[in-house]
């Protein structure tokens, strides 16, 4: 081929496909320059450019060694096609970016105004390229973003997160590092993350005017930093001393919040290639806003789980087992003892001895304090109910199933359960409940898919469990699986001066809650307290403390203040019933009065005293719980 042929020839069509293959403009200026110097034929050519203060070669040289740079330079300056020593300089561009110049030998190879055709050309194609390039490292760097977006919205550890930010930034923006200063408002100071260099534990900290830095954080600003462009006074020196580490270009943006106020400033430093463009300002902000939101998040979770922290510490330090005498004493070396294994426990005991304050002081002692407890009364729900509110239900499971709920076992996932009461449990609900022990899934009632749970059962009961499994009314299997460790709840009849250690503690508590000093228990009150039986146990004293603190005006409860209420002709007596009430209001207050006198004789069973009234437990929850008695009670 001979350039003669030019204007239609095949040049035309090799430079078309060189920009159509190419990804960038270096990729380009190499395959342009092998076209052209093949159609050239017999002629050498090189491309050259200006880099910095010197000329340089920007494609292949073929076998030229000594290049005419200053012709080049002429001919770049002036924008036309110059001819010296047989060689031609053709300038491909010097509007946009620093100029280049195709250098052909010998000079008489083409045509000046072939050359300047030819020049157009190539110079078409470096734009096309340049901005095919940019365009796929947009696309690149939006496609990081969103993986980045998406990973960062995981995170909530913010030591990891501002790591990983860090390192994002300064892989897409080819920086050599990069770091994010977080604010801290009260002292005037700026953090830097990570550690960079100085100690790991111990975050840089700079004054919050100071720096590039500081002038982001005053003005809100984006800025843009070279060693070229400033004096070095912009740059922290200070920092950089202290780190080791020179500066040499930077971008830096402030990291804004929803309200688009400052958290702090987000930094590329040292560019691979010399500097920082417009391009990567723009992204950097982008993908600040990201971060921002994602530190945000994770500052956000951390409080939260500060919070909850909290709350789990006073929650335990709340809840205390009162009581010195040896049994208590026992019982709680053992709680802390098996409150950390995953053993199951079984807690026997009269009603109101305080059977859930131990389950509830195991599950805040365990690994598992930060996660739900709860407890369900197995004998308070009807036996039809049972395995629905323990496993959930599907949709249309029964006529009442009109949506699908989750079960205790999926609320209490990751913390304890309480089944309280365990030995009422239904034959049907007692072998679900082995297979759920065994296998660790539960199966919704109507459903068919297995639900993987994490939950640590504790049961509870004041019924002889033995008895029941030898009349076959629990199943022997079940006890064993239950019956690992067993902790036996003392009658507060047996506790000694622990009646005396409750009640105080009980009035203080209440004094507390009325907003006045608790009043002081006399020795006789002291004598009357020790002498009661107490059939519905700390419960019962629980009460009983309430009305005194709420009734007792003086600093001292007397004697004679308890025996209203702890005087057996007091309960279910008519005649002690107001006479200006309505009939509605005496009969519950009657009715509250001859339950509580029958829960007392049944020694507060109440499955014992359902069955006395001639009436369903489940009713009598009920019932109790219309009387307001369900605190009382029912746990
Ligand atoms: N040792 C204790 N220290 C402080 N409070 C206690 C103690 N024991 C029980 N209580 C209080 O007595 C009441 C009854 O306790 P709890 O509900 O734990 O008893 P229970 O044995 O589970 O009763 P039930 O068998 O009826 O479910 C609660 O208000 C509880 O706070």
């Amino acid at each position: 081929m001979s350039n003669g042929e030019f204007s239609g020839c095949a040049i035309a069509s090799e430079i078309l496909a060189a920009i159509a293959r190419c990804q960038s403009a270096d990729e380009f200026r190499v395959s342009a320059l092998a076209s052209v110097t093949a159609w050239l034929n017999e002629a050498r050519a090189a491309w050259v450019h200006q880099q910095g203060d010197h000329w340089g070669v920007a494609g292949l040289a073929s076998s030229l060694t000594q290049l005419p740079m200053e012709l080049a330079a002429t001919a770049a300056d002036q924008a036309c096609v110059l001819s010296a020593e047989n060689w031609l300089a053709v300038p491909i561009s010097n509007r946009s970016g620093l100029p280049e110049v195709l250098l052909i030998h010998p000079a008489r190879a083409i045509e000046s105004d072939t050359a300047e055709s030819l020049a157009q050309m190539l110079r078409s194609g470096l734009l096309i390229c340049a901005e095919h390039s940019q365009l796929a490292t947009r696309v690149e760097q939006l496609q990081t973003m969103l993986q980045l977006s998406a990973d960062w919205q995981q995170k909530q550890d913010l030591t990891e997160l501002l790591n990983s930010m860090a390192q994002a930034a300064a892989r897409v923006l080819r920086g050599d590092r990069a770091s994010i200063f977080l604010w801290d408002q009260g002292k005037k100071q700026l953090v830097g993350h990570p550690a960079m260099g100085v100690e790991e534990d111990q975050p840089l900290r700079i004054q919050d005017d100071q720096g590039v830095a500081g002038e982001v954080l005053r003005t809100l600003q984006p800025q843009r930093w070279d060693d070229s462009s400033g004096s070095p006074d912009t740059i922290n020196a200070q920092v950089g001393k202290q780190l080791g580490y020179a500066t040499r270009s930077l971008v830096a943006v402030p990291l804004l919040d929803r309200k688009q106020r400052p958290l702090g400033v987000f930094e590329v430093l040292n560019h691979r290639s010399g500097r920082f463009s417009s391009d990567d300002e723009r992204f950097l902000v982008e993908l600040a806003r990201h971060a921002a939101t994602a530190v945000e998040n994770t500052q956000h979770i951390a409080s939260l789980i500060q919070t909850r922290d909290r709350l789990v510490k006073s929650a335990s330090d709340t809840l205390q087992l009162v009581g010195n005498c040896p049994q208590i004493g026992a019982l709680r070396d053992t709680i802390a003892r098996v409150a950390p294994t995953e053993l199951s426990v079984l807690i026997l005991g009269e009603n109101g001895t305080g059977k859930e304050v131990v389950a509830r002081s195991m599950h805040l002692q365990s690994g598992r304090q930060d996660q739900p407890f709860i407890a369900v009364n197995c004998a308070a729900i009807a036996e039809t109910l049972l395995e629905s509110e323990l496993f959930g239900h599907e949709k249309g499971a029964f006529t009442d199933a009109i949506s699908e709920r989750a079960g205790k076992f999926e609320a209490a996932s990751g913390g304890t359960l309480l089944l309280d009461e365990i030995g009422e449990m239904s034959q049907g609900g007692q072998a679900k409940l082995l297979r759920v022990l065994e296998d660790k899934v539960v199966v919704r009632v109507g459903g068919s898919q297995s639900i993987q749970t994490d939950v640590r059962v504790v049961a509870a009961t004041n019924q002889d469990l033995v008895k029941l499994v030898r009349e076959k009314r629990f199943r022997e299997d079940l006890y064993f699986r239950l019956n690992v460790v067993t902790l036996q709840m003392p009658p507060l009849r047996e506790r000694g001066d622990d009646v005396i250690t409750l009640a105080e503690f009980f009035l203080q508590q209440f004094g507390h809650q009325i907003g006045r000093p608790p009043p002081s228990l006399s020795s006789a009150a002291q004598r009357r307290l020790k002498l009661h039986s107490w059939p519905g146990n700390v419960r019962e004293l629980r009460n009983l403390m309430e009305r005194v603190a709420y009734l007792t005006s003086g600093p001292v409860v007397e004697e004679t203040d308890l025996a209203f209420v702890l005087s057996p002709a007091s309960s279910g007596d008519v005649a002690s019933i107001p006479t200006n009430m309505t009939l509605a209001d005496a009969t519950s207050v009657f009715q509250r009065q001859y339950i509580q006198r029958h829960v007392e004789a049944a020694a507060g069973n109440l499955a014992q005293s359902a069955k006395q009234l001639g009436m369903h437990r489940s009713n009598l929850y009920r019932k109790m719980n219309q009387l307001g008695m369900s605190d009382n009670f029912s746990s």
